[in-house]
């Protein structure tokens, strides 16, 4: 029987193997670059987990608010927060700011 990673590794491009020339893992044409990019990816890596920490803490947070004003008779959305916010989402980073900040906002509304 062939494994879903197996299949995976079979039917993805070498480029993608991480057992791959660093060159080729990295889509750079030179030793060169194929350092500089293998070490740019790990400060990425490293940012995206700060990232996800502090959107985990935002939830967090987020799900204090809902709890208090629920408990408080009041309704779990407050839409013109959630204005506020893609506002500010979208005064720094533009269009796609907006749609990030709709994604958050998911994550954070309903968790209580
Ligand atoms: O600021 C609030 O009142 C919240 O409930 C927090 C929050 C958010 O995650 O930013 C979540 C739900 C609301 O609809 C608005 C904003």
């Amino acid at each position: 029987m062939t494994t879903t990673a197996q299949h995976t590794a079979a039917s993805a491009p070498a480029a993608a193997a991480p057992s791959a020339a660093p060159a080729e893992r990295t889509g750079a044409r030179t030793p060169e670059a194929a350092e500089l990019i293998g070490g740019a990816r790990e400060r990425i890596d490293a940012l995206d987990d700060r990232i996800i920490g502090l959107v985990q803490e935002r939830m967090a947070v987020s799900a204090v608010i809902q709890e208090a004003r629920i408990g408080s008779g009041g309704r779990r959305v407050n839409l013109a927060r959630e204005m506020e916010i893609l506002s500010h989402y979208r005064d720094a980073l533009g269009k796609p700011g907006t749609a990030l900040a709709m994604t958050l906002l998911e994550l954070c509304r309903g968790r209580v």
